[in-house]
């Protein structure tokens, strides 16, 4: 192994996303039922931040959080956005048994049980804790459609809209098995802060809707116009990690 390499691996232990090979992960009878609680009066806007769309929250209060399951202590609500693919064929960022979805939320919160500010949390291993849904291709999703039917107001980069009264838990899966394990943001820059749930099940989309997140512009209204066709990052290496389950 060349110095760089070793000194490459050496740096960044903890990238995502990566493969959850289910054969190789461990099953954890610790881990404890996730407690997620979200307040849709939580829900303040949307923002097309240019790589995708953010739905933000209100993360001044304790109002929206997840705690238990991996987490010690509560972590607070601050936004949620979705990877895609440039067609259904991929596009989620964690990959089962080397299986691609076409897409893939992420629900994002810090330890402000820990830490005072969310860039301060970014700065600990232990700092954000972000929940994972896989979304396959079936039925269209009412949820995902109220946002849907937000998109045209946010349609290029730096632009945003009031977006309250959004009832994100009833995005998530009905089953609430689990894998965790220690990682990364997917985004620059990578900071190595996050545990990762990812539920077992994943819920509905249609095809018609993910064509809507294809149509967002990467680009300022002052630009020529590009679409954010993909944004989902590709698979990092495991290194040393173990990923647990929270099911047999
Ligand atoms: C260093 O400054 C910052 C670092 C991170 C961020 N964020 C936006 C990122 O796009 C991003 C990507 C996340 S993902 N795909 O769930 O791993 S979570 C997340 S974020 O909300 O933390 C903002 C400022
Ligand atoms: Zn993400």
């Amino acid at each position: 192994m060349g110095a760089s390499t070793s000194r490459h691996r050496q740096c960044r232990p903890r990238q995502s996303p990566i493969n959850i090979y289910t054969k190789k992960v461990r099953y954890d009878s610790s881990l404890k039922p996730l407690y997620i609680y979200y307040d849709p009066k939580s829900s303040q806007r949307l923002v097309n931040v240019g790589h995708c769309f953010n739905v933000e929250f209100e993360d001044t209060n304790d109002k929206s959080v997840v705690s238990d399951g991996p987490l010690v202590g509560y972590y607070r609500l601050r936004q949620c956005h979705f990877h895609w693919g440039a067609s259904d064929k991929d596009g989620s960022e964690h990959v089962i048994d080397g299986l691609e979805y076409p897409a893939e939320l992420h629900i994002v919160h810090w330890n402000a049980q820990k830490y005072p500010t969310f860039d301060e949390a970014l700065e600990h291993p232990d700092g954000v804790a972000v929940i994972g849904v896989l979304l396959k291709i079936g039925e269209t999703n009412p949820l995902i459609q109220s946002i849907i039917d937000s998109l045209d107001q946010v349609k290029e980069k730096n632009k945003e809209c009031p977006f309250t009264q959004f009832d994100l838990s009833s995005l998530l899966p009905n089953d609430r098995n689990y894998w965790t394990y220690q990682g990364s943001l997917t985004t620059t820059p990578y900071l190595e802060c996050v545990t990762w749930i990812i539920f077992q099940e994943a819920i509905p989309i249609d095809s018609d809707q993910l064509q809507h997140f294809r149509s967002l512009h990467c680009t300022s209204e002052a630009e020529d116009p590009a679409f954010i066709l993909e944004n989902h990052r590709a698979i990092q290496p495991i290194e040393a990690r173990v990923v647990r389950s929270s099911f047999k």
